[in-house]
């Protein structure tokens, strides 16, 4: 078995009902493409989004979750809610949550672990901070933050993991490809050494990614899709995206 491909669109707190429309154009190239094709959207729109896409190819998923099934968490949502709703993955630890709520390896684990429980995939996102990547300290930091926000029972067919250089989220900028190449072998052999199934967990760069530069980025070894932000709240900017993954 090889890591499946994935597309994987990050609508964060952007999108609404209208935004719908955008769908259905998503939905045709995803049926085209032998990648799979995520949209992560606001968790109000999950449900409405599921029902637009029908028996389609598309998948829908979360952008968090909480450790717990069910229970006296107000405002908080269960994974176990995300798979009722439709969703079949679920972002967790990415780092605005890290950031915006101090979201810790040991919840993010446990967050994995739920997720897995409910029967989803689990994309776990790490990152260094533009001051870890200029201290040196990148490859120290990702390895850290694998090995305390990946849980046991983490397999190829429900872990996914993305490296999100924090800097370059939203930012235009894109670490060079041996930055991202040297991170990316460094998840494989860890991942390997750890699982059965590490060689085959699938592997996504996040952070700027756009029509111009994923081509160069998914020729990468060890890159197996991306993780898109900004460019994936339309389908003219993530059509193009999906085509250079499934050309790769
Ligand atoms: O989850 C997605 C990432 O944060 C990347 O966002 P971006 O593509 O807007 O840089």
């Amino acid at each position: 078995m090889a890591p499946r491909k994935l597309a994987a669109g990050n609508w964060k707190m952007n999108g609404d009902l209208a935004a719908m429309d955008q769908i259905d154009a998503m939905l045709n190239s995803a049926e085209d493409a032998s990648c799979d094709v995520l949209i992560c959207p606001p968790a109000l729109l999950i449900h409405p989004m599921v029902a637009r896409i029908g028996a389609g190819d598309l998948l829908v998923g979360g952008q968090d979750c909480h450790a717990e099934a069910k229970g006296a968490h107000t405002g908080d949502i269960s994974a176990e809610q995300l798979r009722d709703a439709g969703a079949s993955h679920i972002i967790l630890g990415h780092s605005e949550r890290r950031a915006d709520h101090a979201e810790t390896d040991a919840q993010i684990r446990a967050k994995a672990a739920a997720a897995h429980r409910a029967g989803l995939v689990a994309i776990i996102c790490l990152g260094e901070t533009e001051a870890q990547r200029d201290g040196g300290q990148t490859l120290d930091v990702i390895a850290a933050q694998l090995d305390g926000s990946l849980p046991e029972g983490a397999t190829a067919a429900n872990t996914v993991i993305a490296y999100e250089p924090v800097w370059a989220i939203g930012t235009g900028r894109t670490p060079s490809t041996d930055q991202i190449a040297e991170v990316h072998a460094l998840l494989r052999a860890r991942l390997s050494d750890r699982l059965a199934t590490g060689a085959d967990v699938t592997l996504l760069y996040g952070g700027s990614v756009k029509a111009s530069n994923a081509a160069e980025i998914f020729a990468l070894p060890h890159v197996d899709g991306a993780l898109v932000g900004g460019a994936s709240l339309k389908a003219a900017d993530f059509l193009p995206i999906i085509e250079a993954l499934d050309r790769a």
